[in-house]
């Protein structure tokens, strides 16, 4: 069965401009969830903040992410679940091609990637669970876009925020999203004069709290 809904609206251009000036780990200090497990990036640096249009595939059939990735938007992210198999690729170096002429910014697949080297040379950006040559077929079997998604223990919803920089990736609510930008600037920016005190002999115990535990 084939469903297709349509791409959430795009994101508050201020989240993205907002997010783009700080870092996933900050978040990670803060905040427990959210965080895909077991992605890793196609190369570092990179960052990218987008609206996640969602395609949901059955292990072997990657028909839905061909049809989501032709009506992507600038500024978007695809996200892609297979169902649980972690092994195939459904994403190379064609669909990342149409991907980046679409003026998406990245993309986040709990399955594999390949055609790396082609990819690379777009410089297009992709978390997944590593390469694979054994990819994923147009099968026509069946494939969802646009419906809630499971990847790496995190669900993700049409329209959320993706917000990835090399040290990871964050789903977010685009509803808290400004809110949680300017708590993660106010706490990048207070580490601007903890290293002038740590470099004038400060310590970095005294300023996190962890020298008390020890007193
Ligand atoms: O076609 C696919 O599904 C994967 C691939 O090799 C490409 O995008 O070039
Ligand atoms: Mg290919």
């Amino acid at each position: 069965m084939f469903v297709r809904h349509p791409s959430a609206p795009s994101i508050d251009p201020r989240i993205a401009e907002a997010l783009s000036q700080v870092c996933t780990s900050t978040l990670g200090h803060l905040r427990d969830h959210g965080f895909p497990r077991g992605l890793t990036p196609n190369g570092r640096p990179l960052k990218f903040v987008g609206t996640a249009v969602t395609v949901r595939l059955p292990h072997l059939d990657s028909t839905a992410v061909h049809v989501a990735v032709d009506d992507l938007r600038p500024g978007d992210v695809l996200v892609v679940e297979q169902s649980g198999d972690e092994q195939r690729s459904c994403f190379g170096g064609l669909v990342s091609f149409t991907a980046k002429t679409r003026g998406a910014v990245g993309a986040v697949i709990d399955g594999r990637i390949n055609d790396i080297e082609e990819m690379a040379g777009y410089g297009f950006p992709a978390y997944s669970r590593g390469i694979a040559a054994h990819t994923t077929r147009i099968s026509g079997i069946e494939g969802s876009i646009n419906v809630p998604v499971s990847i790496g223990g995190v669900v993700v919803s049409p329209g959320d925020v993706v917000f990835a920089d090399s040290d990871g990736v964050a789903i977010l609510d685009p509803a808290e999203a400004l809110e949680i930008a300017a708590v993660l600037k106010k706490k990048e920016d207070a580490e601007i004069p903890a290293r002038e005190a740590i470099a004038a002999g400060g310590r970095i115990s005294d300023y996190s709290g962890a020298a008390k535990y020890f007193a």
